[in-house]
């Protein structure tokens, strides 16, 4: 059984460590959503480390035995998504598939990339969740390819209460290796974040869609 909350900060350690969070107050980044936000998560450049990616792929790995048990595919949620759900699928032995994040419009029009089955018990593989939008599309076209969608897991989540909804609302369990709040409490801990941009960011996240919508 793995420990979740060393996980939860082991992985929030790593990310601040390879600067896969980044702080722009003064110039907030745009998100899939639209929100416009002070932070960004990149978990991307985890896959430029390959102790962390490892950390991460078995942690994931775990994550979906424990809380899904027996599955026979695993499927990434486009882009980022994608290899960190190929690395999970390689460790399991599984064969994996990819959902884009709308049909492609040339070749073979898919929106679904590989073999999937009717029936087959599914374990999506997402690298973030905001608002979830992002996870339940992706959910929503594996089911109605006729796939048996048992849940969604995710590196990092910032545990709004509109994913929360977003997944209810979809009947799909979710679960993810670190969040926001692990986050912010390990930087503040550990002097990562200074005090400054701490309480921008504790402020922001009391309001996150109506953060900087003057600007
Ligand atoms: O929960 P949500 O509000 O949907 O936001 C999270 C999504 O946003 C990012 O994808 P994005 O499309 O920005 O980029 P990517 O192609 O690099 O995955 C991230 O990888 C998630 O898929
Ligand atoms: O919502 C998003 O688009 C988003 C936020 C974030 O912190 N990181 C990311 O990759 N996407």
């Amino acid at each position: 059984m793995t420990n979740k909350s060393e996980v939860e900060q082991k992985v929030a350690e790593f990310l601040l460590q390879i600067k896969a969070i980044k702080l722009q107050p003064n110039k907030p980044f745009t998100w899939a959503s639209g929100w416009r936000s002070p932070i960004y998560c990149d978990n991307r450049v985890t896959l430029s480390y390959p102790a962390i990616r490892t950390y991460i792929r078995q942690n994931l790995t775990a994550l979906i035995q424990e809380e899904f048990g027996s599955v026979s595919l695993i499927a990434g949620v486009a882009t980022a998504g994608i290899p960190q759900g190929a690395l999970v699928a390689q460790e399991l032995g599984l064969p994996f598939a990819y959902v884009r994040s709308k049909a492609k419009e040339h070749g073979t029009g898919s929106l679904i990339e590989g073999n999937i089955s009717n029936g087959q018990r599914v374990v999506v593989v997402e690298d973030l969740i905001s608002t979830g939008k992002s996870s339940i599309q992706a959910v929503e076209a594996l089911r109605e390819a006729g796939c048996d969608v048992a849940g969604l897991v995710a590196i990092f989540s910032y545990g709004f209460d509109v994913a929360t909804e977003n997944f209810k609302a979809a009947k799909c369990r979710f679960s993810t290796l670190s969040n926001y709040n692990t986050l912010i409490e390990y930087a503040a801990a550990n002097a990562l974040i200074n005090n400054d941009d701490l309480n921008l960011l504790r402020e922001w996240r009391n309001n996150p869609s109506g953060w900087n919508t003057a600007a």
